[in-house]
């Protein structure tokens, strides 16, 4: 690959080029035999666009709101705790493209910046994120930044496995922000969530990089979204890579979807490829996206299309 990746398995290639074996295994590694990282990627491949035609589509809007904040597209920065040794400023990168991007990023609480370095970093911001490295658990901490904010870090800790679901009762005494569950994969947990007064779920196996055989995140999220029947928005990661990918959630009822995606081009790639396809699909505006834009391929079509 001589010229500027064009797209985002291009900058995963170039990665690999580029990057110590071991940098780059953590980076795109997964679980054990990695069959729900496969998965994550394989499962929007067996999703087909369904594009109606003769709509105008001469001004496609992407603008949508998450958790009372508006952002340019349904695009939103995934936490993830970069290595040390990659990048010891990786957050700070990432803010500085989701400012940029005028887009939400989650924090990761295994951050190698602390909150104030990545403010610091995009100017004017106001976020919620855990008390980095702090050893009685995960605090957030509400930092203020004067006013224009156009970054949220929410407060990330799913990762932590000894927090239960009373621990979300705390949290929400702790801090009038909102909450986000990441990690969502059931309807049981997506209704025991809202029961709990979370503000937004994320439906994720975390990228397939803990629990192997897990389902994929696209395969489940519709169940996650009629188990909530509207009371809360449901995002979803895993297998993102194409604009194609995020209208395909959406049309499965997500309200955006989050990448690990540290650097500007990326997201401004994702956006432009969500543009296309809302054009190519007859959908003006992300109202327009609906579950009769997409279709599920049988197993019987999935078998014979890889004939
Ligand atoms: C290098 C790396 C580090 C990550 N660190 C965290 C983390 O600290 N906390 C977390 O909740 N998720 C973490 N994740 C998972 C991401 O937030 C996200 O769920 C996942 O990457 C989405 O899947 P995708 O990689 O297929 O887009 C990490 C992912 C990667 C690739």
């Amino acid at each position: 690959m001589a010229s500027e990746p064009v797209n985002v398995n291009e900058f995963q290639e170039l990665a690999r080029k580029i990057l110590p074996k071991m940098l780059y295994d953590f980076f795109t590694g997964g679980a054990e035999d990695q069959h729900t990282l496969k998965q994550n990627i394989e499962a929007f491949q067996r999703i087909m666009l369904r594009p109606r035609i003769l709509l105008d589509v001469s001004r496609i809007d992407m603008a949508t709101t998450v958790l009372g904040f508006k952002i340019s597209a349904p695009i939103v920065i995934a936490p993830t705790s970069m290595h040390q040794l990659a990048h010891p400023q990786g957050e700070v990168a990432t803010a500085r493209a989701a400012a940029a991007c005028n887009t939400i990023m989650v924090l990761s609480f295994s951050s190698t910046c602390t909150i104030e370095e990545v403010a610091a970093s995009c100017n004017a911001v106001r976020m919620i994120a855990p008390k980095l490295k702090n050893l009685e658990g995960l605090m957030p901490t509400e930092v203020n930044f004067g006013d224009g904010s156009n970054l949220e870090a929410y407060c990330n800790w799913t990762m932590d496995s000894s927090l239960c679901w009373k621990d979300i009762e705390w949290l929400r005494s702790i801090t009038k922000l909102p909450i986000l569950l990441k990690g969502v994969l059931t309807r049981e947990d997506a209704r025991k969530a809202v029961e709990a007064g979370i503000a937004g779920i994320v439906v994720s196996n975390h990228g397939g990089r803990q629990l192997d055989f897990s389902p994929a995140s696209i395969s489940v999220v519709e169940e996650v979204v009629h188990a909530v029947g509207g009371k809360v928005p449901v995002l979803l990661d895993g297998g993102v890579r194409r604009g194609t990918d995020v209208f395909k959630a959406l049309a499965l009822g997500a309200r955006a979807v989050l990448g690990q995606n540290g650097v500007r081009s990326v997201i401004e790639m994702l956006k432009n490829e969500l543009e296309l396809t809302m054009g190519l699909s007859g959908c003006p505006t992300l109202s327009d996206i609906t579950r009769s834009h997409v279709r599920k391929q049988t197993d019987h079509e999935s078998f014979y299309s890889k004939l």
